[in-house]
């Protein structure tokens, strides 16, 4: 292959690709550049901040939010009125402003990130039109006409009063916010983050708090959008309300998406798109359709709508092609094992379910059930659809509230409580219809299961302290994988696995939280015969290592060479408990799952 510049970007190491790609950017005002690009590179860089912002709440996270905007003017109007009036340092301002911004961030995010679906973008253009029209009518902010005279900064004397002292400043806040951002995202915390997409009950179960990260990150986009404010203000030197407004965030939201929503660089991407183009336009259209108007933003409405058809993860898809795919290194051969949890005794009752009850309206689904588990036991919890096996696991493990009865795990009553806190306490699942990411690999998907027994959150990733405990999560999490006979697959995209691999990989999920109890909910649902063999080894060998197992399945010849106990539920109620020849042998049970006349 000739040495093109394709080949140019893959000979450099990913490892290498980011110094040289900063130092290049960096570099560009050393160079014969004008003034007028230096000042289109500045706006490319405020706008990239609030668009990485966005990567992380709306394509990482799942958040959608319009109102970004307000919060780059929190920013800026804090920065320009404590400056100009007060005479405060603009460095002090910047923090006063950060802080503020984190204020108004934990409210609105208080009262909006547990609204789910569409109530959420919506909540974001209520607060986005109402902090907007709070600076547009404030007195002492201007109102419309804003703050003028608003000082440039300086930097340890050195003034940044010109577009290229204030390049420096904006590209070295927007590479090392990127760089911050990358390393939060590949991280204990970043995985709980990318768990938040696919819906919470995963992640609770997981023991993570789903709300407190949701936070993190609002938090995270509106800190990264008041820098870009403050930016702005000593940039231009002057603030009003219009560059704040609800057209400019969702602007922002277009940059995001069509820059590539899913990935850092796509935020840089989008911003720097929409910015060059916006200003060709601006001069292009008005000349061929001989009258002036925004109609910038007509094409890039079309735009967006061709983009998202024909490449719907942005234009960073084109682009990363040339970048190298980011390989983990295995690094971990002496990290220390995670702390391990005291397991119950072979025989010692682990699972005591009494007189358990669920009431959706008028339906029982659940009719006062009760059973009991061993340690090392393997129970199967069998009925025909709908006969509430599936209510019954949810109820213990706390992703539905009981209406009567009690859940005694290990001793303790656990009924009432939420699914993160069963989890702490040792009890750990697998789902019906797997829950995974499926754009992390099979030994990042297996990680988040050893979330409980790790403690690293943001700072610690984005200062890169969390290496040492990175390392023996990902150790954990391959041992898991080698366990279930899944090690050789760790590389690999979770997404791009067959459906019995992904079964098995939320099992080793399941087992990365070191478990006291495992529950698995019809782990054979949809498998064919040679992967229900693989799955059945794994259980029948995770049993002989003295696991205890609580199996819900209507696979009736899968359950009976495996288990040691079977409660079989019928219609909500429990049709009878006993040993697997027992069940066989009951008139009742054949009846109820072939249709059999008792
Ligand atoms: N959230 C809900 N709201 C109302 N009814 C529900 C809810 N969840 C389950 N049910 C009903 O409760 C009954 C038991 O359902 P459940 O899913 O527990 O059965 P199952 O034995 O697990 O069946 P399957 O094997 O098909 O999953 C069904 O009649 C179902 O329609």
């Amino acid at each position: 292959m000739a040495f093109g510049p394709r080949r140019a970007v893959q000979f450099l190491s990913a490892k290498w690709l980011l110094p040289a790609f900063a130092l290049l950017l960096l570099a560009v005002p050393l160079l014969p550049v004008p003034e007028f690009w230096i000042t289109q590179l500045n706006y490319i860089g405020l706008y990239s901040l609030v668009a990485l912002g966005l990567v992380l709440l709306t394509g990482v996270a799942g958040l959608t939010s319009f109102g970004q905007a307000a919060f780059v003017g929190v920013g800026a109007y804090t920065s320009a009125y404590l400056s100009t009036q007060l005479a405060v340092s603009p460095w002090l301002a910047l923090f006063i402003g950060l802080a503020l911004c984190v204020v108004v961030a934990l409210v609105l995010g208080a009262l909006t990130l547990r609204m789910s679906g569409h109530y959420l973008p919506l909540a974001t253009l209520a607060w986005g039109l109402s902090l907007n029209y709070t600076m547009a009518n404030m007195e002492f902010l201007g109102k419309y006409d804003g703050i003028l005279g608003v000082p440039a900064l300086s930097f340890f004397g050195l003034s940044l009063a010109d577009g290229r002292g204030m390049y420096w400043l904006i590209w070295s806040i927007a590479l090392a916010a990127a760089v911050g951002v990358l390393r939060v995202l590949d991280s204990r915390a970043g995985r709980a983050i990318r768990a938040l997409k696919s819906g919470t009950t995963m992640a609770e179960a997981m023991g993570i708090s789903t709300f407190r990260y949701k936070m993190t990150v609002f938090v995270m986009a509106a800190v990264l959008a008041a820098i870009s404010g403050w930016l702005f203000a000593h940039f231009q030197r002057t603030v009003n309300p219009s560059p704040f407004s609800l057209g400019k965030g969702i602007e922002y939201l277009f940059m995001a998406v069509l820059g590539g929503v899913s990935h850092v660089w796509g935020g840089f991407t989008g911003a720097a798109v929409v910015k060059l183009v916006e200003d060709q336009l601006q001069v292009l259209l008005p000349k061929l359709i001989g009258t002036s108007g925004n109609f910038e933003t007509i094409v890039f409405g079309l735009v967006l709508i061709l983009v998202l058809k024909y490449a719907p993860e942005g234009l960073w898809t084109f682009l990363g092609r040339w970048v190298p795919a980011f390989r983990r290194q295995k690094d971990w051969h002496d990290a220390q094992p995670l702390p391990a949890r005291d397991k119950p005794q072979r025989g010692e009752l682990v699972l005591d379910v009494q007189k358990v009850r669920k009431q959706f309206g008028g339906l029982v689904a659940v009719n006062d059930v009760s059973f009991t588990l061993r340690a090392g036991d393997i129970m199967g919890l069998l009925g025909p659809n709908g006969a509430g096996k599936s209510t019954t696991f949810n109820l213990i493990t706390g992703v539905l509230g009981l209406t009567s009865g009690q859940v005694v795990f290990r001793g303790q009553n656990v009924a009432g409580l939420s699914s993160r806190e069963i989890a702490r306490r040792g009890m750990s699942r697998t789902f019906q219809h797997v829950k995974m990411i499926p754009e992390m690999t099979v030994l990042e998907n297996v990680a988040l299961g050893g979330y409980l027994r790790s403690s690293a959150g943001v700072t610690r990733a984005m200062l890169r302290l969390d290496r040492e405990e990175e390392k023996r999560l990902f150790a954990e999490a391959e041992r898991q994988l080698a366990r279930i006979g899944m090690a050789l697959q760790m590389n690999e995209l979770a997404g791009n696995l067959a459906l019995g691999p992904q079964r098995l990989m939320e099992i080793a999920r399941a087992l990365c939280t070191d478990p006291a109890l495992l529950l698995l909910d019809e782990p054979a649902a949809g498998l064919r015969l040679k992967e229900k063999q693989a799955l059945a080894d794994v259980l029948r060998q995770l049993k002989a290592e003295g696991l205890t197992i609580l199996l819900v399945e209507h696979d009736m010849d899968f359950v009976m060479g495996l288990v040691d106990h079977i409660t079989v539920m019928e219609f909500g109620t429990k049709l009878m408990s006993g040993t697997p020849a027992e069940v066989q042998a009951s008139p009742e049970v054949r009846a109820a799952y072939l249709g059999t006349e008792h």
